[in-house]
């Protein structure tokens, strides 16, 4: 076997107040992010709704010591890898690649190159799939090696998504257990897993299977907890006014409060570490909702971080896929069949010529009232409440 690499992939986040705004550019910039039929379109409107989200967002990261902890975490999660492969007997060098901020996919695939890696492993740090997380950092991965084939290595295998692996889930169920052990009743504390939501069309319309992968893990989780708790599954960090995955989570939490729940655990179930929608978002905002919902005793169960077990399942996961046939990029987007890939696969008002005729005028139109309403400061975008 040649020189093993890791290329761990994950979304980024801005290390201090002045990086929030170019980072939320590159997120609006990203077309699995916000899908739009013209793509010239992206870019300003990615710089608009950067620069209106960019005071709360700084205003959010300030609650949590004034940047993402999401790097350092990854990092450690990649240094804690490197040791359990070495005492598996496999060496391997480990790259973080992120995908809206440093270090960006683009300087990982630089050093793996200059360290003339021949084997590959490229592993999300989604345990589910999404068009918009791994699907978007694949997407771009594919990019990168199309315009310079020199920079792929010579083997490479991808790990689409790994909710079902036997550690991650006893991991989870370590932390869950954990936290309903601080109750005095463990038994009756209701479990509520809380997921990263997604426009609710990446399902219905482009055929994400993430909700689906959401849904079975939270069974999968549950199953090997293994305790008689009743569980809700919620969708949080909506954004922008169309609609999401149902049902959200500020909303779900106060159904529980109706019901009388008064003792709570919260499962973050998209992420594998700490950041801004964990320490923000759920310990500050929804424990906020719940209390005042009646849900008097709310404790969080920590992203598995760097607990050993979850780097276990991590290492795992890397040594099975060496031994296992690689599978490409390209073999990804085909399993999951219907998904409607940005751009490469086209909404269906795009590919006929007249159709891309009108496209282009009803754009002009749309960039124009944009213009107008960025000036003036009124007109269809305030009055749905996107601004
Ligand atoms: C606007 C659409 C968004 C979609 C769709 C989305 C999906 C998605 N995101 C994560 C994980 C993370 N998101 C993070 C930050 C973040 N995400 C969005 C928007 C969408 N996410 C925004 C605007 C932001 C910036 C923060 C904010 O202003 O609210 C992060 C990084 C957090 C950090 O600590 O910096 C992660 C991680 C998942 C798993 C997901 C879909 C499954
Ligand atoms: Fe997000």
């Amino acid at each position: 076997m040649g020189r093993v690499g890791v290329l761990l992939l994950n979304l980024g986040g801005p290390d201090k107040l002045e990086d929030v705004g170019p980072f939320l550019f590159n997120l609006f910039s990203d077309p699995e992010i916000i899908r739009l039929p013209f793509r010239w379109l992206q870019k300003p409107l990615a710089w608009f709704i950067a620069s209106r989200r960019t005071k709360t967002s700084q205003e959010n990261y300030k609650h949590i010591g004034g940047g993402s902890p999401l790097r350092r975490i990854t990092e450690a999660q990649g240094e804690a890898l490197k040791e359990q492969l070495k005492d598996l007997g496999q060496e391997a060098n480990i790259y973080v690649g992120m995908r809206y901020w440093h270090p960006y996919t683009e300087e990982a695939i630089a050093l793996l190159t200059q360290d003339k890696i021949e084997q590959l492993v490229i592993l999300p740090l989604y345990p589910q799939f999404s068009i918009s997380t791994s699907g978007s950092s694949f997407r771009l991965l594919e990019r990168l090696w199309q315009e310079n084939p020199k920079l792929q290595p010579a083997e490479y295998t991808v790990i689409p998504s790994w909710y079902k692996q036997s550690n991650y889930l006893q991991a989870m169920a370590q932390l869950i257990a954990q936290e309903l052990d601080q109750f005095p009743n463990p038994d009756e504390v209701h479990i509520f897993f809380s997921a990263h939501g997604v426009p609710k069309s990446y399902v219905e319309e482009a055929g994400d299977p993430y909700q689906q992968e959401i849904e079975e893990c939270t069974v999968l989780i549950m199953r090997t907890l293994n305790r008689p708790n009743a569980h809700t599954l919620a969708y949080q960090s909506r954004v922008g006014p169309v609609e999401w995955l149902q049902p959200y989570t500020e909303d779900a939490l106060k159904e529980l409060g109706a019901k009388g729940v008064q003792d709570i655990v919260v499962v973050p179930i998209s992420f594998v570490s700490e950041h801004i929608e964990t320490l923000q978002e759920i310990d500050i905002e929804y424990r906020e909702i719940a209390e005042e919902a009646g849900i008097h005793n709310f404790r969080r169960a920590p992203a598995p971080n760097t607990h050993p077990v979850f780097i276990r399942a991590l290492a795992d996961l890397v040594i099975d896929s060496l031994q296992k046939p690689s599978l490409k990029l390209s073999q990804v987007t085909q399993m999951k069949k219907k998904v409607k890939m940005y751009p490469q696969e086209r909404w269906e008002w795009g590919i006929t010529t007249s159709a891309e005729v009108w496209n282009g005028r009803i754009a002009m139109l749309g960039f124009i009232a944009l213009i107008i309403e960025l000036v003036t400061g009124r007109g269809l975008l305030h009055m749905i409440g996107l601004l």
